[in-house]
């Protein structure tokens, strides 16, 4: 597996340390807000777990699990609801954790959901930002790293189911993906 990674960008040390640091912002500003810390699966797994632990005042979570129409590289900007949330979200605080924000076409469409849904506030917290394939206009409030235009995997980031258990953020050769 670990030879399917043309380069790694991001260790499990440098996520570490750049969690601690987005801990520490979130435990000020969400001081006596409560906030609803959603996980969007599945790629964000890892990521949320880092989080949530350095995230140190009250604070809820839940998970919502969306897929979106495309090939396995690039979303179409519809998503389906797969899991939606247990809890009503009307008046919460929300933060959003993502692993990547690449076209920004899927934050898109759950910041839509939860304004329609009413809610207090909705930010995002991300792992990835790869800033270059932006086509709509969504800015992360968080961002551990901002990644250059490449297909990256890892750290809860798949190539078609694979890879996600990396320990660490790596860019794919391209051959693996070309090849299919
Ligand atoms: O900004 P966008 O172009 O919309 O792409 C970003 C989305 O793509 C990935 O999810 P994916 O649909 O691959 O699902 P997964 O998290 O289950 O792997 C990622 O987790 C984001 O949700
Ligand atoms: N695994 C993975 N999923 C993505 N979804 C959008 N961009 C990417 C990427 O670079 N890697």
């Amino acid at each position: 597996m670990n030879n399917d990674i043309k380069e790694i960008l991001y260790t499990k040390e440098n996520i570490k340390e750049v969690a601690e640091k987005i801990g520490t912002q979130l435990t000020k500003d969400y001081a006596g807000k409560n906030p609803l810390v959603v996980c969007v699966l599945k790629g964000a797994f890892l990521f949320m777990a880092d989080i949530v632990r350095e995230i140190k005042t009250y604070a809820e979570i839940d998970f919502m699990d969306v897929s979106s129409y495309g090939d396995e590289t690039e979303s179409t900007g519809e998503i389906k609801i797969v899991k939606d949330l247990d809890v009503p979200v009307e008046g919460r605080n929300i933060l959003i954790v993502e692993d990547i924000i690449d076209t920004g076409r899927t934050l898109n469409c759950l910041v839509d959901l939860f304004n329609h849904r009413k809610v207090a506030s909705v930010k995002i917290c991300t792992l990835l930002d790869k800033p270059d394939r932006r086509v709509k206009g969504i800015r992360p409030d968080y961002v551990g790293f901002k990644v250059p235009n490449e297909f990256v995997v890892g750290y809860g980031l798949d190539y078609q189911g694979h890879y996600r258990n990396l320990p660490y953020v790596g860019i794919l050769k391209p051959a693996i993906y070309e090849n299919n």
